[in-house]
C-alpha cells in the first residue's frame, strides 16, 4: 500500500482554503509558511513541531532563523507531491503556532 495518495489540484485548493496564511510552493508540490515569533524563541516552536511529527510519523523541513521558523511540507514517499498527510501536519503545526502566538 502506498504511503499516501497525491491529492488533485482541486483537493489541494479546497484544503489550502482551510489553512489561512499557508501557501503553495511555486511548483505546487509543497505547503509553506514562515512564522514570526516575538514571545518565545523560534526553537521552542520547532521542538513542539518535532513532537507532533514524531506522533504523526510525518515530517516537515524546518528552517530556523533569529525570530522566524520557515515550514515546508511535502510527501517524499509520494514523489514529493501533496497528500492528506501534509495537510494534517500543517493543521497541527498551525494550532501549535497559534498557541505560541506565532504569526
Ligand atoms: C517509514 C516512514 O513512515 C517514512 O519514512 C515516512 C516518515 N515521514 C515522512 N514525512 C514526509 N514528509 N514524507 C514522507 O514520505 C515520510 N515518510
Amino acid at each position: 500500500m502506498p504511503y499516501a495518495e497525491p491529492l488533485s489540484r482541486k483537493e489541494i485548493e479546497d484544503r489550502l482554503a482551510e489553512l489561512p496564511g499557508w501557501e503553495l510552493s511555486d511548483d505546487g508540490t509543497a505547503l509553506r509558511r514562515t512564522y514570526h515569533l516575538e514571545h518565545i524563541p523560534a526553537a521552542i516552536l520547532a521542538m513542539h513541531i518535532a513532537g507532533i511529527q514524531a506522533e504523526l510519523n510525518h515530517h516537515s523541513d524546518l528552517t530556523l532563523g533569529y525570530n522566524t521558523l520557515a515550514v515546508s511540507i511535502t510527501t517524499h514517499a509520494a514523489g514529493s507531491q501533496l497528500t492528506a498527510k501534509d495537510f494534517g501536519l500543517a493543521a497541527r503545526i498551525a494550532a501549535a503556532a497559534a498557541a505560541h502566538r506565532a504569526e
